[in-house]
């Protein structure tokens, strides 16, 4: 499917001193041009295992392959880092007495003066950094800082971008033009992405691949649409947002608020609901029901759906 070429973990663990492993045996493997984004609870890792990505922590076993070379770890090389990798997370590393657009050129030595130029200006537009373009870095917000910062990765031309939290800062509209240009750009510079991120939504819609990672590892690997509608359990499911949990019979059945229908249909079972409560929410109007179990379920609809007794799933 791409040139073969890859980031590649061959079963690697990784510990901070004198703390047990904070994960061990992860296999994963990055094709260029793919957005592969991680998910999973809080303190489970995601973080320390793009740094190991990077090669900014020294695995503990295993070993990282990237385009089939060793990636080397800090005690291996006297800088961490590889040039191919690029790493953005909340520890923006920027030169703060240099400006925005000195900050984005600086990354760009390998293109000439013009071509600099416009791929400076490319950045700034895209990232919304025009108006403080001539600020010292140290002046701007974080906001604007953490815009910097993914504009300078970008810049670098990485054949591999690590994103850690990369967006919170962002807009609605800005979060959503960043995505679309970062997954065009994946596709026509073949970079490979790992995106770690606690928007499900966003894993949702830019990614190719979705790992789930818990319990020291990744216990699963989704196409979006799997990961939406075929969850293994609530735990994971809950992540991509709402999921209804209803048991027939001692069965368990997880369905999405929109998959549901009010009249009977082949295949669907009924379940019995009481009305709640509705909520607005922009889109679509949130209508909780409580079943005879007590548990809540919600289900998405145009109108609130006050008199429904019965659904079908
Ligand atoms: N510098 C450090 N020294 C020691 N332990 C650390 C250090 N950084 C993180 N940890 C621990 O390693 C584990 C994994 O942390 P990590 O930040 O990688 O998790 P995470 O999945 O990214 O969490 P979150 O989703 O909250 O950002 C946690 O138990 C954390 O407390």
């Amino acid at each position: 499917m791409f040139s073969g070429l890859s980031l590649k973990l061959k079963h690697i663990g990784f510990n901070y001193a004198l703390s047990k492993p904070v994960f061990k045996g992860v296999e994963l493997e990055v094709s260029p041009g793919e957005i592969c984004s991680i998910v999973g609870p809080s303190g489970t890792g995601k973080s320390t295992l793009l740094k190991c990505m990077a090669g900014q922590l020294q695995i503990s076993q295993g070993e990282i392959l990237i385009d089939g070379h060793k990636l080397l770890g800090p005690q291996e090389k006297l800088v961490a880092g590889h040039p191919e990798i690029a790493l953005v997370n909340q520890n923006f590393e920027q030169d703060e007495y240099f400006t925005v657009s000195e900050n984005i050129a600086n990354q760009l030595h390998h293109l000439n003066r013009q071509d600099r130029l416009s791929f400076v200006q490319e950045l700034l537009t895209i990232f919304e950094l025009n108006s403080v373009s001539n600020k010292k870095s140290k002046k701007i917000s974080g906001g604007e800082k953490q815009r910097l910062s993914m504009a300078c990765a970008l810049a670098k031309e990485p054949k591999y971008l690590l994103l850690d939290e990369p967006f919170v800062h962002f807009d609605v509209h800005l979060h959503r033009k960043i995505g679309t240009y970062l997954k065009e750009l994946a596709k026509i510079r073949e970079m490979g992405v790992v995106l770690v991120t606690h928007n499900g939504a966003e894993a949702l819609s830019w990614s190719n691949r979705i790992l789930m990672m818990y319990k020291g590892n990744i216990q699963r690997s989704y196409t979006p649409e799997m990961a939406y509608y075929k969850p293994k359990t609530l735990f994971e499911g809950r992540f991509f947002g709402d999921l209804n949990s209803v048991y027939i019979q001692e069965k368990q059945y997880l369905f999405r608020p929109n998959e549901y229908s009010l009249v009977p249909e082949n295949n669907k079972l009924a379940v019995s609901v009481t009305f709640r409560k509705s909520q607005f929410n922009g889109p679509f109007i949130e209508n909780y029901f409580q079943l005879k179990n007590k548990n809540e379920i919600v289900l998405y609809a145009s109108t609130e759906l006050k008199e429904i007794k019965e659904i079908y799933v």
